[in-house]
């Protein structure tokens, strides 16, 4: 369990103060993959660097597991970092070790015998998917492949806690995937907390459990992804999700619904009424007729959830709206 209390931090500068982050309170639950969305400048990487004592709160206070970040001496921060491994964007590998050698480091570092060394080295090797290359530089492998070593160097001391900086954003969108997949499955399998800052919307969406959205160093939304991210309330929150999402709320959808006739609602299903076939039950018992103007399932982590944009003709528009209501789908009218 991670606790920001009325944390603030200000850079000193030669030109003034920066306010990297006004007072905010913020509690990440232990277990999870939590989120922290912002655009460039917003605080992420501030908030992030709280949490290991790279940086300190110019007020307020951190608490990782009950204990003060800022209260601890040398050892005790030593040993907290030993507990919190964490990737990078640029993965930070040290080029002249192999890839076993990367993830060696930490474990030479707390002097671990040899063999102990090598059989971990090789467990997580495994983990990974990159035994082939365990003798290989971190110059012969792809970028994907070296945020695997990243990832294998930062569980090797065991952490309960990885903090990842931006860690799929010099990828591809497919190494990007496989990437995420792979932090998910050792969060789900280790039950290892994990924090990430991205400023992709899609990130938070595919592996995250909960998000802070961070905008220019206030915390101005927090949640379970199923909510903050189906139901934004703040304008930042909703343009992170316009970009990750064809918006349907937008001026150029409305020009584009110009000629379709009737009420015009998104409706969104969540989990298990993803499947439920509420739509032919609502226009038998309200006798609406719809057109569906667009629609798709997907997924938040492992959660499906679908979004349809339909019209309506004819019947009762007011009771088909109570109806899916009352069946638990959440409805947005996009026309009246
Ligand atoms: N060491 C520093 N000295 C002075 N100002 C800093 C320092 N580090 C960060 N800042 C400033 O603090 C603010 C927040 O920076 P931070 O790096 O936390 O944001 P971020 O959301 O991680 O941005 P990015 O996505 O670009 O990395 C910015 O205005 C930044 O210029």
């Amino acid at each position: 369990m991670i606790e920001f209390q009325q944390i603030e931090k200000r850079y000193r500068t030669a030109a003034g103060d920066v306010v990297a982050l006004h007072p905010l309170d913020l509690a990440i639950p232990a277990g999870q993959v939590f989120g922290i969305i912002g655009q460039s400048g917003a605080g992420k990487s501030t908030l992030l660097r709280l949490i290991n004592g790279l940086e300190r709160p110019s007020s307020g206070r951190v608490l990782v597991d009950g204990t003060d970040v800022a209260a601890l001496d040398g050892a005790g921060l030593r040993g907290l970092r030993q507990r919190i491994g964490m990737i990078f964007q640029h993965f930070n590998l040290f080029s002249a070790r192999t890839v076993a050698g990367n993830i060696a480091f930490p474990l030479e570092l707390a002097a671990l015998p040899a063999a102990r060394i090598r059989a971990r080295v090789d467990e997580l090797l495994e983990r990974v998917g990159l035994t082939a290359q365990r003798d290989k530089y971190p110059a012969q492998l792809s970028g994907g492949q070296k945020q695997r070593v990243g990832i294998a160097r930062a569980l090797a001391t065991e952490p309960g806690l990885l903090l990842c900086d931006e860690a799929t954003s010099a990828l591809d969108p497919q190494t990007t995937a496989s990437v995420l997949d792979l932090l998910s499955g050792i969060n789900r399998d280790l039950g290892l907390s994990i924090v990430l800052i991205t400023h992709e919307m899609d990130v938070i969406r595919r592996i995250c459990d909960a998000v802070a959205v961070l905008d220019q160093g206030r915390l101005v939304e927090t949640g379970p992804v199923t909510e903050v991210f189906l139901h934004p309330r703040h304008p930042t929150t909703r343009r992170f999700v316009a970009e990750a999402d064809h918006d349907e709320t937008g001026e150029a959808t409305r020009v584009r619904y110009s000629d379709i006739r009737g009420r015009i609602l998104r409706l969104t299903f969540l989990g298990e009424s993803t499947f439920r076939p509420v739509l032919g039950r609502v226009a038998r018992d309200t006798g609406i007729d719809f057109t569906i103007l667009s629609g798709r399932i997907e997924h938040i982590r492992e959660t499906p959830y679908g979004q349809l944009t339909v019209a309506l003709q004819g019947g009762n528009a007011d009771a088909a709206q109570a109806a899916f209501a009352d069946a638990g789908v959440h409805v947005e009218e996009i026309r009246a």
